[in-house]
């Protein structure tokens, strides 16, 4: 059935929240089991000699006397290291062996044999969904061993002892191999039988040189979390994830905080990405993403160490008061004091030497682990832990070092009367410092309530009921007065300019930009335009990666797609109209056109005319930790010319690192500060109505689709991110993050987007396609109707973790709205992918029968003129 006619057959009861994710199999959770047990409830039936056992033991020691196999993907760390390759791996008593097809005697040749004996380490990676990495000690004398045509290792046989391999260790090199299988259970079943196997790594031999491995759980006897890294147990105190979370769901939480650690640019603070889903973006430009920069491919041992998370997490919340005691009344908050001790007592010898494998638990008495990761890494959604997937990376809020504490503007500068407890729902890096007040108070129920009187209900479901507009609590503050334009004489070319470049100190030092606000925009002075040069922790930064242009490259490129010369005499400035992360937007008047002989850059160039206002935004590019995606972004909407996309005009390196973006003016501002100055902000309507939602959102989509028919996804699209005009046109602009997709990369998998309004595919890591904007556009519908995003009062970790687990959202109030809507929604929020719409798909539904005319949205622009 199609995705239309599937939503067209919707009844009351689709529009039920899909509801969290099953709960993992085998949780009982009475103890700290979600790891120790795992292994216990697996079942080694993929084992194709061995039959089932009740007895761990049993099926333990049947792993160790007879052979299991399987097809892998396979990858090493030698020349070949970028090509995974499909093998058929045959675990022995004495080897783990891959042959190219699946041998039929014994003589069959591998094309790779490890001795069991020389195998060191065996642990979960991050490299790949489901994968893991043998390390083991190659000798030197060896010939490759790292190729596909040679052997690792001497036929050792099963006769060394730990002692005289770790003593001979120098004679040594290491050399890991990666191995990738189809599920998680596969995984953990390799996983065990090789423990179970090799001397080195099991209890039958002493390990050596193996690294402390922590044990992940929760004890509801003592109410804690048990054996986290101190990062994560910071993070998780402050994050209102509690032990009943843990319990829902363990796996989900571990990995929002595994993607919040690479979020934030732990380990090495770029993204990562390798295989096939890593790779080049849109252009060069996009090349952010692409498998070159990432480390979490190329550094295979780059998985997140505790010290560097550390610091990350030290940065990330300088301003944070320390949580306030979990209050045991609160059924919903267990203690989340952490413990970092174990409190088996096991061994801190672990059978693994990566450092840092959350996931492991200790053996006890010398046996292997009893598990690799908590058994909610299997959920019927998929929710599976440490599978940092494919690519790993997503676009971090990079600073150059994760120690550097940034100040943030947001697009809505903060106004006097804003309540700093309020969420900043539009930020890049959701877990940017907050101020004490809201850290408390962005927890606290008590606090929202005082703010927003009762609290609403949170746990309707969507239903087909239609009665009056529901009467919300929009939480937006009350529009600021557009300030006063300087006179456009005022403002002459060149005072305008220097103007527009000058920072004001003070308003910076008043603004602590990365308060978690959504308040009500006030129109920017031009007399107190930040000078970009000025602008040294001020500018937000783009959700970094490493980059993967050089200087040069990325100089080039933007030399291709820009005039070189000064547009400075070509424009009057008039005010500023908005800040963004990489720079000031100004409304500008055009006093001259580019002249001819410097070739036109956009064929819309040829409708203006002088006397046009235009929107130009400044960039100076020393300022830019990511200037490849501002290549990206120009070249995206140079390429793009619909009447839903905001239209490139020309662009002017003024200088080396001086770049203005000349685009079509949207006087409108943005979606949000429409839903922000909504008259019925303060009252408890939605801020829009139905009709004027379809409206918008409807054009959105037609620009989504134009985009999705190149095969681009946005991937970030949200309120802040959709522009109107005077006459109510609604156009997507910030297309810095946007991606292509190819034949070859039907999918994309780094992580990018603002985390309210990500698509859980995004949050899981998935692979992903155009779809995730689909997401995002069903986010955008609920700020209009509810004023915010779901979630945006939550602690951004607790608000990834029910993205995760919690399927579509909730609607706070849905017995007022009309089914239409609650059916788009559904279509829009639905969290299988196969289902949700497309944006051809959405374009179709009946929800836009009720579109308003453009001329409707006029009472929502009157604050701004
Ligand atoms: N074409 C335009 N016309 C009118 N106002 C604009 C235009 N483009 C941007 N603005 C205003 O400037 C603000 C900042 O825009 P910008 O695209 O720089 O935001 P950003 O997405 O936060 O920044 P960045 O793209 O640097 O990450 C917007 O919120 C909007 O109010």
């Amino acid at each position: 059935m199609s995705l239309s006619a599937a939503a067209n057959n919707i009844s009351d009861s689709d529009f039920q929240n899909i509801g969290p994710a099953p709960r993992p199999p085998g949780a009982s959770y009475n103890k700290t089991q979600p790891i120790t047990n795992y292994l216990g409830n697996l079942d080694l039936s993929e084992k194709r000699d061995g039959s089932g056992s009740s007895s761990r033991e049993n099926r333990l020691a049947r792993a160790t006397f007879s052979k299991k196999s399987g097809w892998i993907q396979y990858k090493d760390d030698g020349l070949l290291s970028f090509l995974w390759q499909k093998r058929f791996m045959v675990l022995s008593d004495s080897y783990l062996t891959l042959y190219k097809n699946e041998p039929r005697s014994v003589n069959e040749d591998p094309v790779l044999q490890v001795p069991l004996t020389t195998i060191v380490s065996v642990s979960r990676t991050q490299l790949k969904q489901n994968c893991f990495e043998v390390v083991r000690n190659h000798d030197r004398g060896s010939s490759g061993g790292s190729g596909n045509s040679s052997l690792a290792g001497a036929g050792n046989g099963t006769s060394g002892s730990s002692s005289s391999l770790a003593s001979s260790s120098s004679d040594y090199n290491r050399k890991t191999m990666y191995i990738s299988t189809k599920t998680e259970i596969e995984l953990h079943s390799w996983l065990d039988a090789i423990f179970a196997k090799c001397p080195l790594l099991s209890g039958v031999s002493s390990p050596t040189n193996f690294t402390h491995k922590v044990h992940v759980g929760f004890d509801p006897e003592t109410g804690s979390f048990v054996g986290m890294p101190s990062n994560w147990e910071k993070l998780l105190k402050h994050s209102r994830i509690t032990g009943e979370d843990w319990n829902n769901n363990s796996a989900a939480v571990i990995q929002v905080l595994q993607f919040y650690q690479e979020y934030n640019g732990a380990g090495n603070g770029t993204s990562t990405g390798t295989g096939p889903n890593a790779g080049a973006g849109i252009s060069n430009a996009s090349a952010a993403s692409s498998s070159s920069s990432l480390p979490g491919s190329r550094n295979p041992n780059a998985t997140i160490t505790s010290k560097s998370s550390q610091q990350s997490l030290t940065d990330m919340h300088p301003q944070r008061k320390p949580p306030s005691p979990p209050s045991l009344a609160d059924p919903r908050r267990p203690n989340l004091q952490v413990s970092t001790s174990n409190q088996h007592g096991r061994s801190p010898q672990q059978p693994y030497a990566k450092p840092l494998n959350y996931s492991l638990s200790s053996p006890s008495q010398g046996r292997p682990p009893q598990s690799h990761l908590p058994s909610a890494s299997v959920s019927a959604q998929g929710v599976t832990l440490a599978q940092k997937s494919t690519h790993g990376s997503w676009k971090q809020q990079t600073s150059p070092t994760p120690l550097q504490v940034k100040k943030t503007p947001t697009k809505r500068p903060l106004l006097p009367q804003q309540d700093p407890s309020r969420t900043q729902h539009n930020m890049q890096n959701p877990y940017a410092p907050k101020p004490a007040l809201s850290q408390s108070a962005n927890s606290s129920k008590e606090i929202l309530n005082q703010r927003r009187g009762p609290q609403l209900p949170s746990n309707s479901s969507y239903n087909g009921n239609t009665s009056p507009p529901p009467r919300l609590h929009p939480q937006r503050a009350a529009p600021s007065a557009p300030s006063a334009p300087k006179s456009p004489a005022e403002a002459s070319a060149s005072t305008a300019a220097a103007l527009a470049m000058r920072q004001d100190p003070k308003s910076e030092a008043g603004h602590n930009h990365l308060q978690p606000t959504r308040d009500a925009p006030k129109k920017p002075d031009i007399s107190k335009g930040p000078h970009p040069k000025n602008d040294v922790g001020v500018t937000k930064q783009r959700k970094p990666s490493k980059p993967t242009m050089s200087n040069a490259e990325i100089m080039r490129k933007l030399k291709s797609v820009t005039f070189s010369t000064d547009p400075s005499s070509h424009f009057q400035m008039i005010e500023k109209a908005g800040q963004g992360a990489s720079g000031s937007v100004y409304l500008a008047k055009r006093t001259q056109l580019p002249v001819y002989g410097d070739g036109y850059l956009n064929d819309q160039i040829g409708e203006q005319h002088i006397g046009d206002k235009v929107a130009i935004k400044q960039m100076i590019l020393s300022k830019q930790p990511r200037k490849e995606l501002i290549v990206n972004e120009i070249s995206v909407m140079k390429d793009s010319q619909h009447k839903n996309i905001v239209n490139f005009l020309e662009a002017y390196l003024k200088t080396e690192d001086d770049l203005w973006v000349v685009m079509e003016y949207m006087e409108g501002g943005s979606l949000t500060d429409l839903i922000e100055n909504s008259p019925t902000n303060g009252s408890n309507y939605s801020p829009l109505t139905e009709p004027q939602i379809a409206y918008i959102v409807r054009e959105t989509c037609q620009g989504l689709k134009f985009l999705h028919d190149k095969h681009i996804i946005h991937r970030d699209i949200k309120s802040d991110n959709v522009l109107l005009d005077i006459r109510s046109r609604v156009k997507i602009t910030d297309f810095g993050f946007c991606a292509k997709l190819t034949d070859k990369r039907s999918k994309r998998a780094t992580m990018v987007g603002t985390p309210y309004w990500m698509a859980p595919e995004v949050v899981k890591q998935r692979e992903y396609d155009e779809k995730v904007d689909v997401w995002s556009l069903g986010i955008m519908a609920i700020e209009m109707l509810e004023g915010e995003p779901p979630y945006l009062n939550e602690d951004p970790l607790k608000a990834l973790y029910l993205i995760a687990t919690n399927g579509t959202p909730k609607l706070k109030q849905p017995e007022g709205l009309s089914l239409k809507i609650k059916r788009f929604l559904s279509v829009c929020l639905c969290v299988d992918v196969k289902y949700r719409a497309s944006t051809e798909e959405l374009l179709h539904h009946s929800f836009f029968d009720i579109s308003c005319d453009p001329s409707d949205l006029s009472p929502l622009l009157d604050w701004k003129r």
